[in-house]
């Protein structure tokens, strides 16, 4: 499998490339050069398979000859093997329509630990042999930042950077982070939004003052293999509702796209999907581009789910590569003027092909509040709010067949989240054991001001050279 860059100018490169290089040396994302496929027999083949040969299965195409399935099935093994649940990623239903997959059961308690956790051993496996160094930068409004660094803490040829916007996640995201203190994990709070830490990260990809002495990678959603490995849960949780015989409808929780675009990705490699719902919360750029064809940032707005606080979601100029036919020139220009206006308009190609398979919706702090305390008292599930969102979107979206079932991604444990879930609920959901005396720990990061030249000299001062 090739993988090529949303921007036409990179050089083509293979999964274990693309796992190294993160962003692509002209700005734009890796996807692979085609969509695999499965047909509808061999989709129907994988009902029932354990979660880690279901994934081996859906993600050797993508990883092509770089790893053998055996090999890639232990590392299946080995990071889902981390995971509380005995199903990993348990469904469960809410009422006759609606059901949620709980994707929080990881170590650090959000849905990025299915990636993640996969992604520090693919660091691992790849830099073994030879003298590479990693130096990954990160971005996070609270989840991938702990994830990140629980994957790849202590590992060696690895030094991790994380960025998260200063006062602006919850208490537990921040200590997931900061509390685990090892050599080569340095978390940075920055004055700012997400949206800046992410704009920085980029930047130092594209920076030969860094790049021509670190190798710079990247753990966020940018990075292919992060997607692919989200592929697995759509295809775990609609075979269990009857794939591919029945169609089944997906409501994700969205901020940077990513989660969503494994979505789409699962549709493309032939799993029947009705619809993918995207849920924002306030800082609804993406329900704007969806609905109207305005893809334009304002100012972020802190909400009770911080996490989806994006207003420049990366993922997105993936769809809109596959809605321009795939044309990287034409892809860049557009690129080029929403980095310079903050703004473009979908064209009626983009919009056209977008509409075939997602809706949106928007839901603001009572919506959510609502999404949660009606699933608490009709249900008994206690929700996040980022899952309490998708909920919401879930239930008033219209125009989905009788008998689809609509399947919500939650994505976080609500324990992540406490105060939030107490005001919608009265209840103060406890954390899980497997994350001990979070409380109790002492914290370590540095706080600089978000100017890109201080925080690369930062990370100069204290990385690895490539080939150290
Ligand atoms: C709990 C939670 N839900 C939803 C999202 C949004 O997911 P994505 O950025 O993949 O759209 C995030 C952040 O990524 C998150 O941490
Ligand atoms: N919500 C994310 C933001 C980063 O998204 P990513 O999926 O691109 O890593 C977070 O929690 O950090």
């Amino acid at each position: 499998m090739k993988y090529v860059s949303t921007r036409g100018q990179a050089p083509s490169l293979d999964f274990q490339g693309v796992t190294l290089a993160g962003l692509a040396s002209d700005g734009g994302l890796y996807v692979p050069e085609v969509w695999p496929q499965f047909t509808a027999d061999e989709i129907a083949a994988m009902a029932g398979l354990p979660y880690a040969k279901l994934a081996q299965t859906i993600m050797q195409p993508f990883v092509g000859d770089c790893l053998t399935p055996e090999r890639l099935l232990e590392l299946c093994e080995q990071a889902y093997g981390r995971f509380a649940h005995a199903a990993v990623v348990p469904l469960k239903q809410l009422d006759e329509t609606q059901w949620v997959l709980e994707l929080f059961h990881g170590p650090t308690l959000a849905f990025k630990d299915v990636a993640l956790q996969l992604l520090g051993l693919l660091f691992e496996e790849f830099l073994a042999k030879g003298d590479d160094h990693l130096t990954i930068v990160g971005a996070t409004s609270g989840d991938t930042g702990s994830a990140a660094i629980d994957a790849v803490a202590g590992r060696a040829k690895v030094d991790i950077f994380m960025l998260h916007p200063h006062g602006r996640v919850s208490d537990v995201q921040r200590r997931q982070m900061t509390t685990v203190i090892a050599p080569n994990v340095h978390n940075i709070a920055i004055d700012g939004s997400f949206d800046d830490a992410q704009a920085t990260v980029k930047r130092m990809f594209n920076d030969p003052a860094m790049t021509g002495t670190f190798h710079i990678a990247a753990v966020n959603s940018i990075n292919w293999a992060r997607l692919m490995a989200q592929v697995v849960y759509y295809f775990y949780a609609a075979l269990q509702l009857g794939a591919p015989q029945r169609k089944v409808a997906f409501s994700v929780p969205t901020g940077n796209f990513g989660d969503v675009f494994a979505g789409y990705v699962a549709a493309k490699m032939g799993l029947p999907i009705e619809r993918l719902i995207v849920a924002t919360n306030v800082n609804d750029i993406l329900h704007r581009a969806l609905s109207t064809g305005d893809y334009s940032a304002s100012t972020v707005t802190p909400t009770a789910a911080p996490s989806m606080d994006i207003q420049v979601s990366s993922n997105f100029e993936r769809l809109l590569f596959d809605g321009c036919g795939r044309d990287g020139a034409a892809l860049a220009e557009q690129m080029r003027s929403f980095d310079a206006n903050k703004a473009i308009q979908l064209t009626n190609a983009q919009r056209e092909s977008s509409a075939a398979l997602f809706s949106s919706e928007r839901a603001d702090a009572g919506n959510m509040a609502n999404a949660m305390r009606w699933a608490y008292e009709a249900t008994g599930e206690v929700l996040d709010p980022h899952t309490a969102i998708a909920l919401h979107a879930a239930r008033v979206t219209k125009g989905i067949p009788a008998g689809v079932p609509i399947v919500t991604l939650a994505t976080a444990h609500p324990a992540k989240f406490v105060d939030a879930v107490e005001r919608a609920t009265g209840l103060r959901p406890g954390l899980p054991a497997r994350v001990g005396d979070l409380f109790e720990r002492e914290e370590r990061c540095d706080h600089l001001t978000g100017s890109y030249e201080e925080i690369a000299a930062y990370v100069a001062a204290r990385a690895t050279p490539q080939h150290g």
